[in-house]
């Protein structure tokens, strides 16, 4: 199971996270990634953790102000990116966009779904995995595996369909190691996370507590 700890906007110190993030993964074996604001990717990376973009814009170098394009998140040293989070839809078209940047620059992707339909049609796009996130459990207390067990094998099911290279990975709630081995019961092959590591008052422990139900 792949952790991947998304660092939204949340006001936590990324370096903290990353450091912690880093130690736990290399004590454990476990494969543990942050992302962090594109601004903190360098120094994040620099730690030596898995670094991984929240976005990356469709387009290549050029006349594109505020863009965020993969081959600069790739020099910083992000080794994968988010695209179409929850919080940052993106138009179909822009996903496919994105996905190829993210190839052309070797970054690995992942495409966030809000159900097992948007799943099947992000698995069409050939992205290395899909992450299947209901909107009304982010943020929450109660794990997707626990609350929507049949959200996270539906999602299996579409991805299989179309793609089965394609990886699931599930998110919403994830905070414990419990909810980490339901989610790998359920046919998930990661835990895409955010709020019970960013907000902890001991990320380090939280992780700790995550790569024990992998
Ligand atoms: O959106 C998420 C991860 O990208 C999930 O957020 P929470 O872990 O805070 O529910």
């Amino acid at each position: 199971m792949f952790i991947l700890v998304n660092l939204k906007a949340y006001p936590c110190d990324p370096i903290e996270v990353a450091t912690a993030a880093r130690d736990v993964a290399e004590a454990s074996g476990a494969r543990i990634a942050v992302s962090p604001q594109a601004a903190d990717i360098a120094r994040v990376a620099d730690t030596g953790v898995e670094t991984w973009a929240q976005h990356v814009s469709p387009n290549a170098h050029g006349s594109h102000t505020g863009s965020t394009l993969a081959e600069a998140v790739a020099d910083n040293g992000a080794e994968g990116t988010l695209i179409n989070h929850s919080e940052n839809r993106l138009k179909l078209a822009d996903i496919d966009g994105s996905v190829r940047a993210a190839e052309r620059a070797d970054l690995e992707t992942v495409v966030c779904a809000n159900n097992p339909a948007q799943v099947g049609a992000a698995a069409a796009l050939g992205p290395d995995a899909v992450a299947v996130e209901p909107p009304e459990l982010i943020g929450g207390d109660v794990s997707v595996s626990t609350a929507d067990p049949g959200i996270v094998e539906d999602a299996v099911a579409a991805a299989e369909a179309v793609d089965p290279a394609v990886d699931v990975f599930c998110g919403a709630g994830v905070s414990t190691g419990d909810d980490v081995g339901a989610a790998g019961d359920l046919g998930a092959a990661g835990v895409l996370l955010a709020s019970g590591v960013a907000k902890a008052d001991d990320p380090e422990a939280v992780l700790e507590d995550l790569v024990g139900g992998i």
